[in-house]
């Protein structure tokens, strides 16, 4: 029997075995169920910072739908109400009800949905639907669909009978206050999401990592390009230090806006050593000029950089800019005396120190070019 007559008992099967316990007081996420995702250091192609949005719900009664992309983790004040009830840090939807007294709960295929448009399109290699706060009003499952339509879409153009929606993740019952992780296989370039919650409730934040797929006929249009840009398919590889803000974030758009928008490491005390971090071009590129930003890093700054390059995974390293002085909070260009043929760049920091952004401007060559265009038919959806 219940042992408290606020319970009941389940059985098998209990739609009420990912429930969360009740907010107990203290530290909210003291109970949280956080998790270990193999894709989560792939980029966030849904991160606002590239330009992606939530461009439509069909319902948002409790909670905004823009919550879902906001980069902190989910806040949760358990004394703050408003004239629509507690206020949520996520997209939350209000009670679904049945058609009458004698069906009162909602039909099997009733769901809300938010249309996602990625700020990068590229290919999904897994998605995190984190419910964080979301105890007794976290959806029961989910579902994720994906299409591509180039352009810019608006919802009403996305909602049309004629665009086509790929299921990437089938309705799965998800955990309340938890990180529910999703891999995703298959190759294709996506450029929006459905995110559905069935039958109703809530959902915090919504990741969906994977790898950028630039469209190469605006990068042969541009011409010369930043080509270590996340938005023209730039990718993070490793890093010696990511203590403090990721190195991940040097190849953002946009300046940095606060110290922590860049890269910033722990103090190193090991001598002879140094910190570094290593990028991928989206393919073969011949880099002509180079910028090295310390905006915001002022006591902190990297004393001196160098950058080095390879062609290709088994290249050998050369050297790109030799070991150069930083000034604090400050932008610094760099011409190179000849073009520099890379897959791959290192930045080094000398011993140690911040960088807020690095852009290398330069084009594709040939070949680098007409891989991308392989890899972009590829995964033409
Ligand atoms: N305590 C709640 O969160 N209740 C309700 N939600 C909000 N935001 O008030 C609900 O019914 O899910």
């Amino acid at each position: 029997m219940p042992s408290d007559e606020n319970q009941t008992e389940y059985s098998p099967g209990d739609p009420h075995a990912n429930d969360a316990a009740p907010y107990g007081g203290g530290d909210p996420y003291a109970d949280y169920r956080a998790g270990d995702f193999p894709f989560t250091g792939l980029v966030d192609l849904a991160d606002r910072r590239l330009g992606a949005g939530v461009i439509a719900a069909n319902d948002e009664f409790f909670a905004e739908r823009e919550n879902l992309l906001i980069r902190e983790p989910a806040v949760f004040d358990p004394e703050r109400f408003g004239h629509k009830g507690k206020i949520m840090d996520g997209w939350e939807t209000r009670r679904r009800r049945g058609a009458d007294a004698e069906h009162p709960f909602p039909a099997p295929e009733d769901h809300d949905w938010a249309i996602v448009r990625l700020g990068a399109p590229g290919i999904i290699r897994g998605i995190v639907v984190d419910t964080a706060h979301f105890r007794g009003n976290y959806p029961q499952r989910v579902s994720v669909q994906a299409t591509a339509v180039e352009g810019a879409p608006g919802p009403g153009e996305l909602l049309a009978d004629d665009v086509k929606w790929e299921e990437l993740v089938p309705p799965t019952p998800v955990r309340g206050h938890a990180a529910n992780g999703f891999e995703v296989t298959g190759g294709r370039r996506w450029t929006h999401l459905r995110v559905c919650q069935h039958p109703d409730g809530g959902i915090a934040r919504l990741r969906v990592h994977g790898e950028v797929v630039p469209d190469p006929a605006w990068l042969a249009a541009l011409g010369t390009i930043d080509l270590i840009s996340i938005l023209n398919g730039g990718t993070y590889e490793d890093a010696s230090d990511r203590f403090y803000s990721s190195p991940a974030q040097i190849i953002l758009p946009g300046t940095s806006r606060k110290m922590d928008d860049g890269w910033e490491n722990r103090r190193r005390r090991v001598r002879d050593t140094n910190d570094w971090v290593r990028f991928r071009l989206p393919a073969q590129g011949a880099v002509r000029a180079v910028e090295i930003d310390t905006a915001y890093l002022k006591g902190n700054a990297a004393g001196w950089i160098g950058l080095q390059g390879r062609d290709g995974e088994t290249g050998e390293w050369f050297e790109i800019l030799p070991r150069t002085r930083l000034q604090p909070d400050t932008l610094h260009r760099f011409v190179l005396d000849a073009e520099a043929v890379v897959t791959h760049v290192r930045l080094d920091a000398y011993p140690d120190g911040g960088v807020a952004r690095m852009r290398l401007h330069g084009s594709l060559t040939e070949a680098g070019a007409a891989e991308l265009a392989r890899r972009h038919q590829e995964s033409g959806a």
